[in-house]
């Protein structure tokens, strides 16, 4: 066998599968299967195939899944850079299409970095409607905020927080909520041989007692009517069938949707909560059993959850539950004033509007949905920054228009509930204003297309030029590669693409582009 399942693992798994466990175990002597799913805010799947860099096989429970040979180097490609893919393990993309998330819903992802399921959540909302992804590690966070910029959602607010404050911020306020649960990660063995060291010092009872905070707080999070999708990559009953056993005892107002026809999704097993709990490996968890005979109902629930399996599909594993609510009446209405922290963090302090003549027309004449109440922002910077998208750009803003220090944001969302959150992104990052002067962002470039620009500039993926740019080199350019539109100077701002697909922005100027790529984000292979 190639890898060394820890024995406590092997044997509990034994137990489980009976017959089938052979099956299971001879699984870990293939690799790991590779998957890019089409980031369809960008482009969509038949126009990919046709520029693909690798084959492509669909994955049967993802529309815009693909699984590539092994192999296949997915992060080096110009179109990667581009944000046309998102590089995942096939069975993390079941529990999105699961949710059902549809343009003009607010949806959170509670445990969302580094942002596969968020940028795949993105790509359902299709631009319209707010997603509020989320983890408690600062320095995955990150990496999630780079991942929302480079995949071009527009209404994503980032946030580094704890479950409970954004309840506090947002209560009842999504209509559906991802818990991609932080758990003991026995799916990861076969990718991540590491995972099969950090095992034993991952408690599976460590991870319950997260998993079931998590879950309470998700349903002060819930709209009434909304849903919860639960997922983890562990195998693990009392991280699963159990933990969701748990939470449909203490919230009798949610049902299991059951998962069928889905292909490559096998049912949950309710039965293995008993024959664990017989075996007292809950001991100081305090999860009940669920008996076919004394609970037959939510007995039949957990078989609807459901669960991917290694030697069953072409996937390394995964647990999906999704928990529907019966629209009854919350404990608190949806639009009761908001809470704010007594202490205002530093940024969220900063967060000033710039209303937009629509904005202000609706306040004067008590149209606005919404009253705010943070200082205006600077007229200078509102100038500034208004006279950069009226000389630079040909699009329509979404949301609302503020200003963090000297960071100006498009948010999705209220302004006034981010206030006491720690907030990585507001909205869609446009620049700064500094020195009376606008800077537009890496996220700005990456999220617009050609179309919407009044300069931009093509760079092909086949003749090198576009990895010469995303390395950072300045380019040599004639001025007739310069798309303009109506009078539009060639100098200044350009975004530039590869084969159509935006990458960043660069400055032409007498027959040179000047690379604006940001150092982070740059190609650094050979
Ligand atoms: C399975 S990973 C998420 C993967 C992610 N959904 C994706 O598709 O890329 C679980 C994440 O939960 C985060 N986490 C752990 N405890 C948390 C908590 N109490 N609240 C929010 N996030 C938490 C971890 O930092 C980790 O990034």
């Amino acid at each position: 066998m190639a890898i060394r399942l820890p024995i406590q693992f092997a044997e509990r798994m034994k137990k489980m599968l009976g017959d089938e466990y052979e099956q299971f175990v001879k699984s870990y002597e293939s690799a790991p299967r590779a998957g890019i799913r089409v980031n369809t805010l960008k482009i969509d799947p038949a126009s990919f195939a046709e520029i693909s860099p690798f084959p492509l096989k669909p994955i049967p429970w993802c529309e815009t899944g693909y699984y590539i040979p092994a192999g296949s180097k997915p992060g080096l490609t110009p179109y990667y850079h581009a944000g046309l893919y998102y590089v995942q393990e096939p069975s993390a993309m079941a529990p999105v299409e699961l949710l059902e998330a549809k343009p003009g819903d607010h949806v959170l992802d509670l445990c969302a970095a580094p942002g596969g399921k968020s940028t795949q959540i993105a790509a359902h909302l299709k631009g319209s409607g707010v997603l509020v992804t989320n983890d408690i590690s600062t320095d995955r966070t990150k990496a999630l905020a780079k991942n929302i910029e480079m995949y071009g959602v527009r209404n994503a607010v980032v946030l580094n927080e704890s479950p409970e404050r954004i309840a506090d911020a947002f209560p009842h306020y999504f209509d559906k909520i991802l818990i991609d649960a932080p758990c003991s990660g026995e799916g990861m063995f076969r990718k991540d041989e590491d995972m099969v060291r950090q095992w034993e010092h991952h408690s599976i009872e460590r991870c319950v007692l997260m998993q079931r905070d998590i879950l309470d707080t998700a349903a002060r999070l819930l709209a009434p009517g909304g849903r919860i999708v639960y997922s983890t990559c562990t195998f693990a009953p009392e991280e699963n069938e159990a933990m969701i056993g748990e939470f449909l005892r203490k919230n009798p107002s949610f049902r299991v949707v059951p998962i069928r026809n889905v292909s490559g999704i096998s049912g949950g097993h309710p039965e293995w909560i008993e024959q664990a709990a017989a075996e007292e490996q809950f001991e100081g968890l305090q999860i009940e059993p669920v008996s076919q005979d004394e609970h037959p109902d939510l007995y039949a629930q957990l078989q609807g959850t459901g669960r991917l399996w290694p030697h069953l599909v072409e996937g390394e594993g995964h647990f999906v539950a999704v928990l529907q609510h019966d629209g009854t009446p919350l404990d608190k209405p949806a639009d009761q004033p908001l809470y704010v922290h007594s202490t205002v963090e530093k940024e969220a302090a900063h967060g000033r509007n710039i209303k937009s003549k629509k904005q202000k027309h609706n306040e004067k004449h008590g149209g606005a949905k919404h009253r705010n109440r943070s200082d205006q922002m600077p007229m200078d910077a509102e100038l500034v920054f208004r006279s950069f998208v009226a000389e630079q750009l040909s699009v329509d803003l979404p949301g609302q228009t503020i200003l963090y220090g000297e960071k100006v944001y498009q948010t999705p969302t209220q302004p006034e509930r981010l206030a006491g959150l720690r907030v990585i992104r507001a909205g869609w990052f446009m620049g700064s204003v500094k020195n009376g002067r606008f800077t537009p962002s890496q996220a700005l470039a990456s999220a617009l297309n050609a179309e919407e620009v009044k300069r931009s500039v093509q760079l092909i993926a086949e003749s090198g030029e576009a990895v010469k740019y995303l390395k950072g080199d300045t380019l040599e350019l004639d001025e007739d590669r310069l798309v303009k539109s109506g009078t539009a100077s060639p100098k200044g701002y350009t975004l530039v693409t590869v084969n159509g697909h935006s990458v960043g922005w660069a400055k032409w100027q007498d027959g040179r582009l000047k690379n604006e790529y940001p150092a982070g984000w740059r190609w650094t292979s050979v």
